[in-house]
């Protein structure tokens, strides 16, 4: 059977359907539910194997990007969402979602459920939108980059720069090998700090990053597409991998049964 992944979107989500794409190509089946109907059903989050934040604009991005779907979700949905956790359920979230991820306080660390780092206003205060460079960390224990070293994504984000609320947070985030993806350092967009794009849990399960993988899941996807080599557009394309990891990540772990 084909693991189920839960997609939640609300007002102003606008990659839902892209990454309920990316995930159908991957291998999973995907459901998406609007935030009230988790709300008024909560029950039916354990239903899934797969949960996924898609990017957007949640609420117009009113106070701060992310800002009011997280306070939703810390107040409505935060229960169900840890006993995912508990299960052991892979998440992802992207631009959007990561900042969500942040301000829920599932990232950096989902037991403690408090906020410690954001993703600010790009240092140069515009909206960016373009491939970057990626680098993933060979250490992160990242179950959704792995096999992936270097390649390139899209962003699109107006706050998109990582900061930490003190030093000994992005210390910690590095002993603990949580730094799944970086900009290379001579292309940072945003002004991150230590250039990082995307950070997972202690586990490796839960990832957030800026860089959109939903928008390359075909070699088509890529600006120089054309000029590529046979050998590369027949590759399996970047983002598309990060999909295929963590069905095969939990199609392996539930053997038969999923
Ligand atoms: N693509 C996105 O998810 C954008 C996130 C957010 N609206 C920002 O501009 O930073």
């Amino acid at each position: 059977m084909k693991p189920k992944t839960l997609i939640i979107r609300t007002a102003g989500t606008n990659c839902d359907l892209e990454l309920s794409h990316a995930f159908q190509l991957a291998g999973a089946e995907t459901e998406t539910h609007h935030l009230n109907d988790l709300i008024e059903n909560p029950d039916q989050i354990a239903r899934f194997d797969i949960i996924g934040f898609p990017g957007g604009f949640s609420y117009g991005d009113d106070v701060a990007a992310g800002r009011i779907l997280a306070n939703r979700l810390k107040h409505q949905l935060l229960e169900p969402l840890q006993d995912a956790v508990k299960r052991g359920v892979p998440m992802i979230g992207i631009c959007n979602g990561f900042q969500v991820l942040v301000k829920l306080g599932l990232l950096p660390d989902p037991h403690a459920a408090v906020q410690t780092v954001t993703l600010a206003d790009n240092t140069n205060p515009r909206f960016l939108d373009r491939w970057v460079g990626q680098e993933v960390d060979s250490q992160t224990k990242c179950i959704w980059t792995q096999g992936l070293t270097s390649f390139e994504l899209p962003i699109a984000h107006g706050e998109g720069r990582f900061v930490t609320e003190n030093d000994n947070i992005i210390a910690q985030l590095k002993a603990n090998k949580q730094v799944a993806i970086r900009y290379p350092q001579n292309d940072n967009p945003n002004g991150s700090v230590d250039n990082i794009a995307g950070i997972c849990d202690p586990t490796g399960l839960i990832l957030g990053l800026m860089p959109h993988p939903e928008r390359y899941i075909d070699a088509t996807n890529h600006p120089q597409w054309t000029r590529q080599s046979e050998e590369v557009k027949s590759n399996t394309p970047a983002g598309l991998q990060f999909f295929i990891n963590a069905v095969s990540y939990v199609k392996d772990r539930n053997g038969a049964t999923v």
